[in-house]
C-alpha cells in the first residue's frame, strides 16, 4: 500500500512537472508569436480560429474576442474577413498565398499547414502582411513620378520658351514660326524690302517690328503707317506732305511726309492693299526714284528709306482684277514673308496662351492658371482672329471668371450663330456676313467704340470700319439697340 502510495506520488508529480512544462513551452510559444512584428493567425484542422498574436490586433484591429474559437466561413458571412486562406489551405492541402481583407484592411496572407505524423492537417499558421501601405506608398510614388514628368515638361517648355521669347516678346514654338524668324534674321540686315503677307492678326505689325530692330537702322526713325485707317483724302498729303499754300486748310509752313519723316530709317506700310491706285502710282515713283515731291512743290527731295509693307489681303488677286498696280507688286514683293494663322501653327497655342496669361496676371496682379483641358479645348478651335482673338479671349476670361483655373468649359467657343444660319438656305456668303454683322453689331452695342469693338472680336479697328461700311451699318442701328 505504502508503494503503491508513493507511486502514485510519484506519477503525480511527474504529471505536474510535465504539465509545468507544457504550460511554460505553452507560454514561450504565445511570447515567440506575440513578438512577431508582422500578424500570425493559426486555425485548428476544422477551421476555427485557434491562436492569434498581438500584431494581428495592431494591424487589423480584430480581437481575440471577435476571432477566437470562430469558424472562418462565419466570419467571412460576418463581413470580417473577405476570404479565408486557412479554409483553402484545409482544402488544397499546401502553401497557400493570396490578397485578403480583415475589417477591410488589404493584407498579403500566406497559409503553411502543419501536418501530424499520418499526413493530416492539424493547423493552417497564416503570416499576414500588410499591404495597404505597400500600396500607399506605390500611389505616392505613382503620383511623384507624374510630378516630376510634369516638371520636366515645364521645364522643357520654358527652357524653349525662353529661347523663343528672346525674340523682342515673340512666342513661337512651330518650324512654321521659327523658319519666319529665321528668315527675317537674315534678311533684316540686308535692307531688302519686304512685303509681309497673312491673315488679320497672325503678328504681321510684330515682325516688322522685329525686322527693324534686328537691322542696322534700329536707331534710325521707324515710321508706322495704317494705309486703311487714314481718310483716303489725307493719305496722300500724309504720305508725301505739302508746300505751304499748298491747299486750304493746309499748315502755312508747310508739312514733310512720312516718306521724309522716315528718311535714314524704315517706313512700314501696314494694310497695303488699301492703297488707292492714284497713290500707289506716287508711291512706285517713291521706290523708284528714291526721291519725293511734296504736294504742291516744284523740287524732289531724296530720300533713303526701307520699305516694309504688309497686308492680309490676296494681292495677286487684285493685281489680276485691276485694284493693284502690278508694277508696284512686283517691287513690294521683293522678299515675301508669309506668317501663318494660328490654326496652322497649333503647336504655339500653349505658348502663346501661357505667355499672355504670364503678363495678364502681372499686369492684374492674379495667379490664374490653364488647365490641360482648356488647352486642348483651345487647340479645336480655328481661331479666325488668330493670336489677336486668343490674346483678347484670354484677357477676358482672366478679369471675368472668378475661380483661380481657367478650365476648358470657359472656352467653349460659341458657335450659335452659326449653326442658327446654317438651318436656312443661304449661301455661304450670306451666312458670313450674317455672322458678322451679329458679332459686330453685338460688340457695338456692348462698346459704342470702334476701336474697343475691334479689340473684342480680334480685328484691326480699320478692318472693323471697312466691314461695317461693307455691311452698310448706321450708327444708328446700334445706338437704338441699347
Ligand atoms: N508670336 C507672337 N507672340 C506674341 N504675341 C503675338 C505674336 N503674334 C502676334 N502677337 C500679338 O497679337 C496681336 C496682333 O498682332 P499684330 O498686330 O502684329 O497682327 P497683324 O497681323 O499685324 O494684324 P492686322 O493685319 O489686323 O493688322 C498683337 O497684340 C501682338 O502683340
Amino acid at each position: 500500500m505504502n508503494n503503491l502510495g508513493t507511486n502514485l506520488q510519484e506519477q503525480i508529480h511527474k504529471l505536474t512537472d510535465e504539465l509545468n512544462r507544457t504550460s511554460k513551452l505553452a507560454k514561450i510559444f504565445e511570447d515567440f508569436i506575440d513578438s512577431s512584428y508582422d500578424p500570425i493567425f493559426i486555425t485548428d484542422k476544422n477551421g476555427y480560429g485557434f491562436k492569434m498574436n498581438k500584431a494581428y490586433t495592431r494591424v487589423t484591429g480584430a480581437t481575440k474576442e471577435q476571432l477566437m474559437g470562430k469558424h472562418m466561413n462565419d466570419l467571412k458571412e460576418q463581413g470580417i474577413i473577405s476570404d479565408s486562406i486557412s479554409m483553402h489551405v484545409l482544402e488544397k492541402k499546401e502553401r497557400l498565398t493570396m490578397v485578403q481583407k480583415v475589417n477591410g484592411k488589404e493584407l498579403l496572407v500566406t497559409g503553411n499547414p502543419i501536418f501530424d505524423e499520418n499526413g493530416e492537417i492539424l493547423y493552417v499558421v497564416t503570416n499576414l502582411r500588410d499591404i495597404s501601405t505597400l500600396n500607399q506608398l506605390k500611389i505616392e510614388l505613382k503620383q511623384t513620378k507624374a510630378l516630376a514628368d510634369q516638371y520636366l515638361q515645364e521645364l522643357e517648355f520654358y527652357h524653349k520658351k525662353d529661347h523663343i521669347i528672346s525674340h523682342d516678346g515673340i512666342v513661337a514654338n512651330s518650324d512654321k514660326m521659327l523658319k519666319v524668324i529665321d528668315l527675317v534674321q537674315k534678311i533684316a540686315l540686308v535692307l531688302s524690302t519686304v512685303l509681309l503677307l497673312g491673315e488679320s492678326g497672325v503678328g504681321k505689325e510684330l515682325i516688322a517690328n522685329l525686322i527693324q530692330k534686328l537691322s542696322s537702322r534700329a536707331n534710325q526713325p521707324f515710321i508706322k503707317v495704317n494705309c486703311a485707317a487714314i481718310p483716303k483724302d489725307l493719305l496722300e498729303s500724309e504720305l508725301f506732305g505739302y508746300e505751304k499754300g499748298a491747299f486750304t486748310g493746309a499748315d502755312s509752313k508747310g508739312r514733310a511726309g512720312l516718306f521724309e519723316q522716315a528718311d535714314k530709317g524704315t517706313i512700314f506700310l501696314d494694310e497695303i492693299g488699301e492703297m488707292p491706285l492714284h497713290l500707289q502710282v506716287k508711291l512706285l515713283r517713291v521706290i523708284q526714284e528714291l526721291e519725293v515731291r511734296r504736294i504742291g512743290g516744284g523740287q524732289s527731295k531724296k530720300i533713303d528709306i526701307r520699305i516694309i509693307s504688309a497686308t492680309n489681303k490676296d494681292l495677286e488677286s487684285m493685281v489680276v482684277r485691276g485694284e493693284f498696280r502690278q508694277d508696284l507688286y512686283y517691287r513690294l514683293n521683293v522678299v515675301p514673308i508669309k506668317i501663318p494663322s494660328l490654326r496652322e501653327r497649333k503647336e504655339d497655342i500653349p505658348v502663346l496662351a501661357f505667355y499672355f496669361l504670364k503678363k495678364l496676371n502681372q499686369k492684374y496682379n492674379l495667379n490664374k492658371q490653364l488647365s490641360d483641358a482648356a488647352i486642348t479645348q483651345m487647340k479645336t478651335y480655328s481661331w479666325p482672329g488668330n493670336i489677336r482673338e486668343m490674346q483678347n479671349l484670354i484677357e477676358r476670361l482672366v478679369v471675368t471668371v472668378e475661380s483661380e483655373m481657367l478650365d476648358s468649359h470657359h472656352f467653349s467657343f460659341n458657335h450659335q450663330y452659326l449653326s442658327q444660319s446654317l438651318t436656312t438656305e443661304k449661301t455661304l456668303k450670306e451666312v458670313v456676313q450674317d455672322l458678322e454683322r451679329t458679332m459686330i453689331m453685338e460688340a457695338m452695342v456692348q462698346y459704342r467704340s470702334t476701336r474697343k469693338a475691334a479689340k473684342s472680336l480680334g480685328i484691326s479697328q480699320s478692318t472693323l470700319v471697312k466691314k461695317m461700311q461693307r455691311l452698310g451699318f448706321q450708327q444708328t442701328d446700334y445706338v437704338l439697340h441699347q
